[in-house]
């Protein structure tokens, strides 16, 4: 198992109610597992859990995070900077956005790589071009000359993608990564996350409001309310027979076109 999370349960401010309680689930390589849930319910807080960056005030106060054998809430920062960036990393609705907006992509790209791994320019520079090549962007040499601002939130997210894979991590967390984009360049991105497991062995959790893009891509899916799982298992059940009656009415939110339901 690549990361086996058991009662996870986290609180914002001492004493008061947890936020998330009781969280269980595991994920093994290569798997694909969304969270939904309505706005609240605490799903950025359990993937935020287990990359190790809750905000200040919040607290993981009972349970475990274990990935790749190693217990998470054991790590101090040097761990942390070891795993973060190179073997779990993270992504965001809009990934694009947190580029330095006043310098060339490439050079961000290639000052990311050269941190992280003992490269010489030319090499960071190939490695780089790959992996926007890998993404679906045209003309990477010059996306590497462009500034963000240049791009269009679909290609800023794909640069925002390649570089959270440019290490080819075991964990990919996916907070919300389609919803600031129009529909058709979600349908795109989302197909584009669902090669990254098969080509690079890599696991993703996908934070989701959007239960048609969850079945559509994940192998399992967690349903959270109110800081609860209400419902977990693998997509094909949870579509066949959900169970809560929260899960079958978020199905029934789904639009049908001529008597299809498109989940
Ligand atoms: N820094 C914080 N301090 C205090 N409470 C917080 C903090 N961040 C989040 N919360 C609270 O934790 C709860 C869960 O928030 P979280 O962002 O995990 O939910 P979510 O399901 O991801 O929501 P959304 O879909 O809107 O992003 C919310 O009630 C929120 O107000």
């Amino acid at each position: 198992m690549l990361l086996d999370v058991s009662n996870l349960t986290v609180a914002y401010e001492k004493n008061k109610q947890p936020t998330v309680e009781n969280i269980n689930f595991s994920l093994k390589s290569g798997e694909i597992l969304s969270i939904v849930g309505e706005s609240g319910s605490g799903k950025t807080t359990v993937i935020r859990a287990i990359m190790g960056c809750l905000p200040s005030s919040g607290k993981v106060i009972a349970g475990k995070i274990i990935f790749e054998k190693r217990d998470l809430l054991t790590f101090n920062k040097k761990d942390w900077l070891n795993i973060r960036g190179k073997n779990m990393t993270m992504i965001f609705q809009d990934s694009g956005n947190m580029l330095n907006q006043v310098l060339p992509i490439g050079k961000q790209f290639i000052e990311y790589l050269r941190m992280h791994d003992n490269l010489t320019k030319e090499e960071a520079y190939f490695f780089a071009v790959e992996m926007l090549t890998r993404m679906n962007l045209p003309n990477p040499d010059n996306i590497m000359k462009s500034y963000p601002f240049e791009l269009s939130g679909g290609m800023r997210q794909r640069v925002g993608i390649a570089m959270a894979m440019i290490f080819r991590p075991e964990l990919l967390l996916a907070d919300e990564p389609t919803s600031a984009l129009d529909v058709t360049t979600q349908a795109q991105i989302v197909k584009e996350l669902m090669f990254i497991p098969r080509s690079c062995g890599t696991a993703m959790i996908v934070v989701t409001h959007n239960i048609g893009v969850a079945t559509y891509m994940s192998d399992k899916i967690m349903v959270m309310s109110k800081g609860k799982i209400i419902e977990y298992g693998k997509t094909k059940d949870i579509i066949n027979s959900p169970k809560a009656e929260y899960t079958k009415a978020l199905f029934a939110s789904v639009p049908q076109i001529g008597g299809k339901r498109y989940v």
